[in-house]
């Protein structure tokens, strides 16, 4: 293992988890969720180490090197992962961040398990990180490590990005321990949201419960950056949207074999008029419901034709000890199997369910396939399936139904976009389009991969990370007779 690193990524889960197979062998397998897909041909670019959790409980691990990437391996118990993650991350703050779907937990020894765990976190990332290095902290289950590292470390250069919608204020407010988190976000020299008003948000809170001067002006896409003076220190506040490395997923889409599965899996499925597809983490925020509703209703109103209009519904698990998604997965199953008893047909099912992780090329073959995509969640914080989609379709072709409720919709403006809680609004744009004309469908795609090809993931780094790099002190300057109590 080489020495300390100049760059280094810090988030919940290393980009592969360690998997125990029958036999009893282990071997490294791809994590699930978009932060992994967003960052992970980053650091390969970039050659730096990443701290995070294997993905299994009690496993000790020394660093190694996976796929050209210097993984830190942190240690959790079994009974920190039921706290700190299951717990104060997944059964708090994920309900609490994405506008309180499903009741937040507030407990505190989950709490006292997050201080603990983001303290192991902080610890980890001194011991990887050379003297003078840049740390990029990513995400709401490690909120507190700025803090923590920066008090450890001040010669680092700290930013940090929060991959999911930062809430309303009033919302905010439930938080037993807000002043803590929002302090903790301020050890950072550079806090990422994907929209400008998660920024906005942030930066009232800083002035609300942090006391701080901060500057009042609107923050805009990658410039306008805010600020809040923290002592001597200027943290800048800033808005960046992610995205995917469109170019390689477009050229993946293209090739023969892509486009010969693509045709397969049409063939598979009974050639039907249209495929619907759905392609999600299993997780309540996506609005896997909503669609399936949808569907439902339009089959029992007359406006689909089963024989006609099939959908694939790829979910991958997640979660699955917590309450809030095995109780969702139970309600999911139960959709599939009620539309496909009352509208299938033996042999030929409406909806086609998988739960379980699928390989990526075998996902980008069903893109290739489908001509409606179904993105409908409740709240995302950017949903990067919606531009997977989208980078897939080269030949101008498919309609991508979006919810407006997705960091996505800000950019793919030309998607058919509806408000997840307006079912009626939900199956009027399905309609659409299934039902939309070739012409007009094309000069919407091509609108839309215009957008998702210009801004790839590499720019969404670069710009953080450049503006992470500008001296903090000119920026404060910059600003600084903006800033008010
Ligand atoms: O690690 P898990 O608990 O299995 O969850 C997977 C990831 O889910 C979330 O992804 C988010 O990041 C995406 C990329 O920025 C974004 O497009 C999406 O809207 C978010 O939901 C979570 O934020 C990650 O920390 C998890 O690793
Ligand atoms: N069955 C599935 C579902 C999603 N995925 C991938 O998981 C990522 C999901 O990212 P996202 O931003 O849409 O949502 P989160 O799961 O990060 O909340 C995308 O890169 C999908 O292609 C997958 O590989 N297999």
């Amino acid at each position: 293992m080489g020495s300390a690193s100049e760059f280094v990524v810090v988030a919940n889960r290393l980009p592969v988890d360690l998997e125990t197979l029958p036999d009893g062998s282990t071997r490294w397998k791809r994590s699930p969720g978009g932060l992994v897909t967003a960052l992970e041909p980053i650091l390969r670019g970039k050659k730096g180490a990443w701290v995070g959790w294997p993905g299994v409980p009690d496993t000790d691990l020394g660093p190694i090197v996976e796929d050209g990437i210097e993984l830190h391996p942190v240690r959790l118990s079994a009974q920190e992962v039921a706290d700190y993650y299951e717990g104060f991350s997944n059964a708090t703050l994920w309900p609490l961040y994405h506008d309180v779907i499903v009741k937040p937990v507030y407990d505190r020894s989950w709490w006292n398990a997050y201080v603990e765990v983001n303290r192991r976190f902080a610890e980890a990332t001194s011991a990887a990180a050379a003297h003078g290095a840049t740390v990029w902290i990513q995400d709401y289950q490690l909120q507190l490590v700025p803090k923590m590292l920066r008090m450890l470390r001040p010669d680092l250069t700290i930013g940090f990005f929060l991959h999911i919608p930062f809430p309303p204020v009033e919302l905010f407010m439930q938080m037993p321990w807000r002043r803590e988190i929002v302090e903790g976000l301020l050890g950072a020299d550079l806090i990422g949201f994907h929209l400008p008003g998660g920024a906005q948000n942030f930066l009232y809170l800083a002035r609300r419960l942090a006391g701080q001067q901060t500057s009042r002006g609107n923050v805009g896409v990658r410039s306008k950056l805010g600020v809040v003076q923290v002592g001597f220190r200027n943290v800048r506040v800033g808005a960046f949207p992610i995205s995917i490395d469109s170019g390689q997923l477009d050229e993946l889409s293209r090739t023969k074999s892509v486009r010969d599965r693509a045709k397969q899996i049409r063939k598979e499925l009974g050639n039907p008029g249209k495929i619907m597809l759905g392609v999600d983490r299993l997780d309540y925020t996506k609005g896997i419901d909503v669609r399936l509703n949808a569907i439902r209703e339009l089959l029992e109103e007359g406006r689909m034709d089963p024989a006609q209009n099939i959908m694939v519904q790829l979910a991958t698990p997640s979660r699955e000890r917590v309450e809030s998604y095995i109780q969702m997965r139970g309600d999911i199953e139960q959709q599939v199997g009620r539309i496909n008893g009352e509208f299938g047909q033996v042999g030929r099912p409406v909806v086609h369910y998988l739960h379980r992780p699928i390989p990526r090329q075998e996902l980008i073959s069903f893109f290739v396939a489908a001509d409606v995509m179904l993105v409908t969640p409740l709240r995302d914080g950017m949903n990067l399936v919606a531009k997977e989609y989208v980078a897939c379709r080269s030949d101008l072709g498919g309609a991508l139904l979006l919810s407006e409720f997705t960091g996505a919709a800000a950019e793919l403006r030309q998607a058919y976009q509806a408000n997840p809680h307006d079912l009626d609004g939900v199956k009027d744009e399905m309609v659409a389009a299934l039902t939309q004309d070739r012409e007009a469908g094309r000069r919407r795609m091509r609108a839309m991969r215009r957008q998702v090809l210009a801004h790839d993931v590499d720019r969404w780094a670069k710009s953080f990370l450049s503006a992470l790099a500008r001296d903090s002190v000119a920026g404060g300057a910059l600003l600084g007779d903006e800033l008010k109590a």
